[in-house]
């Protein structure tokens, strides 16, 4: 590890009160858990698990409940569908313009449009066709597509629902937009959100890996954790690794670290794009630097959304698709999007395409239609961010506050409750003339109620000022106050370049600053949209200094799994070691223990 925890804990500070175990990777469970999937698998494995990271709970058809379900795709923003409409439709126009301005060859010439109109005319005209089940399905396993019998379901089988089925299910995803889904409706306090999460971890163990959960206890997990995190709900992870689980001990690691031992860096701009959140952190010496580290509400879900409104204008001939309440509809686009989507200008013109589709009784049909400038479109909304106002205009960015200005009422090692409850001179609170460095103002009150760690930041909140982000030129669009918190424009989504420029602008020096515009690590799915990387590095290209050298780039691995593997990677360093929280330190000890050996400062 390029930090050692060991050097930074006193003489005084806690002794792991057991023998460290040798490292022994099968028996360590290395978890990552996101928005849409959990990779989990053993340390030793070449790749991890990927399931769908929610569980279906068959209902009890009862007088006055109705069905739970957490959406697989951000909604849509629905306080006035008609005005969104006519928005988006300008949105749309404009980006065209954009393409129509790029430069496909050394002759200069421009890209040409695909009219969605022409592409209409054809789809409109397609019939989907009946189709046998694909060659590797029987007529039995055909019929069996759902496991109608079972009380609870888990990956696929959530896959399977359509609008009709899921009606018998209350579906719960524990993590939204990167965080965890504690809301005020059917299974939604925290203590319910965690015994979702523990349920399907708990699948995953036994169903998928084989490992009986009380053989937990002989085994270690890693779990990775977000970069702008809630130390309240680290404090429950740990919880649910120990206590709930049973693991005989467990480290956490932010994700943005992880990655950059995936991808074998030893620093970088580290741009995690997922399924609802993306996040940017830049990374030295293993640490997560505190003020580069943001959050921003939108994900490949969101381009999901973005791709159906296109498909949608140019006659999109599944007309009955509903990604909100058809779980089989929000896979499909899913899966459009990823056989779709590019990121590369030069590709241009009409494109045939055919897709299959399982209907409710069992009937299989295939769709055949016209894509053109759809494809590249809905993923520049990562860029042209105001396409993405459909999935919510007021879209919040999220930084973290440091660790001296948290307060967590339940943490006897807080700093603030130590302030307050310290005594100097005999008298309770000190006096400013005895003690000056503790009677600094009191940090900010709690945000909300469950994320009381995050500067939640609206972006209608603020007003403008002229903050320059350092690096680029012309970012004159930041607000930027004293405590770290920015945002974009007067309360647009922040586009992935900005936002990137922004987090590298935020590192203490120059060169610094330099070194990340060299490293730019894209990991995350959704990083997979081919072309992503090299337009991103154009876009921030035009806007460093002359003379500064941009290079974003991605391994050559799944880049949903360099952070998994990475949290692999570190769990059997000899150096990681000292990470370890065993199940009998967390009983005695509690939180102290994060504070002293939590690899990022609690
Ligand atoms: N080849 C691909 N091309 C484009 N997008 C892809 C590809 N493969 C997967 N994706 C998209 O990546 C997203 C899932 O990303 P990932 O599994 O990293 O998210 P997550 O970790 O579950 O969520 P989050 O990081 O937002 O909490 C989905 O929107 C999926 O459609």
């Amino acid at each position: 590890m390029q930090r050692s925890r060991a050097s930074s804990t006193s003489s005084g500070r806690l002794q792991a009160s057991q023998q460290v175990q040798p490292l022994d990777a099968p028996k360590i469970i290395v978890i990552h858990p996101g928005s849409q999937h959990l990779r989990i698998g053993r340390a030793c494995d070449l790749n991890p698990l990927t399931l769908l990271h929610a569980v279906a709970y068959k209902r009890k058809h009862q007088e006055g409940d109705w069905p739970y379900h957490d959406p697989m795709l951000p909604s849509l923003d629905n306080i006035n569908p008609a005005q969104l409409q006519v928005e988006f439709e300008e949105q749309r126009l404009i980006a065209s313009r954009i393409l129509q301005n790029c430069v496909i060859d050394d002759k200069q010439r421009l890209r040409v449009a695909t009219p969605p109109q022409q592409l209409a005319h054809f789809n409109r005209k397609s019939v989907a066709e009946k189709i046998p089940p694909p060659g590797n399905l029987s007529e039995e396993r055909n019929r069996q597509w759902l496991d109608r019998g079972a009380s609870v379901l888990f990956d696929e089988q959530i896959l399977r629902l359509s609008t009709f089925d899921a009606r018998d299910y209350d579906i719960h995803f524990p993590i939204q937009r990167g965080e965890l889904n504690v809301h005020r409706q059917k299974g939604g306090s925290l203590q319910c959100t965690l015994q979702h999460m523990e349920r399907i971890w708990s699948y995953a163990l036994e169903a998928r890996l084989k490992i009986h959960l009380r053989d937990l206890r002989s085994h270690s997990a890693v779990l990775v954790v977000n970069d702008v995190y809630v130390r309240r709900h680290l404090r429950e992870f740990m919880s649910l690794l120990l206590q709930r689980l049973g693991f005989q001990r467990c480290f956490l690691v932010q994700d943005s670290v992880a990655s950059t031992y995936g991808a074998g860096i030893g620093f970088g701009c580290v741009v995690d794009i997922g399924a609802q959140k993306t996040s940017i952190a830049c990374i030295e010496d293993g640490i997560s630097q505190l003020h580069s580290r943001v959050r921003l509400q939108y994900g490949g879900g969101d381009i999901n959304q973005v791709l159906l409104m296109l498909l949608r204008k140019c006659g999109f001939p599944y007309r009955e698709c509903s990604v909100q309440d058809s779980y089989v509809d929000a896979r499909l686009m899913d899966k459009l999007k990823e056989r779709f989507c590019h990121l590369n200008a030069k590709v241009c013109g009409a494109q045939e395409k055919q897709f299959h589709l399982r209907k409710q009784n069992g009937q299989w049909l295939r769709y055949t239609l016209q894509v053109g400038d759809e494809a590249i479109m809905a993923p520049l909304a990562f860029f042209h961010t105001e396409l993405l106002n459909i999935t919510g205009k007021a879209r919040k960015a999220l930084t973290q506050q440091p660790p001296q200005e948290q307060y967590d009422c339940e943490d006897c090692f807080d700093a603030e409750y130590l302030r307050e409850t310290g005594r100097k001179n005999g008298a309770r609170g000190a006096d400013a003339s005895v003690a000056p460095h503790l009677n600094q103002p009191r940090p900010l009150p709690p945000i909300t109620a469950d994320d009381e760690e995050l500067n939640v930041v609206d972006q209608d909140d603020q007003p403008m000022s002229n903050g320059m982000a350092m690096g680029g030129h012309g970012q004159k669009h930041f607000t930027d106050t004293t405590n770290g918190i920015y945002q974009y424009g007067q309360g647009q989504v922040m586009p992935l370049d900005q936002a990137v420029l922004e987090a590298i602008g935020r590192c203490a020096s120059s060169e610094t600053k330099r070194k990340m515009y060299g490293s730019i690590l894209l990991v995350g799915s959704s990083a997979k949209i081919p072309g992503l990387a090299a337009w991103l590095q154009s876009c921030i290209s035009q806007q460093v200094q002359p003379g500064i050298e941009v290079n974003v780039f991605t391994k050559g691995m799944d880049a949903g799994m360099v952070a998994w593997k990475g949290a692999a990677i570190m769990s059997v360093l000899e150096s990681a070691r000292e990470l370890w929280i065993t199940q009998v330190d967390w009983n005695r000890h509690g939180l102290r223990l994060l504070r002293e050996r939590s690899p990022f400062l609690w």
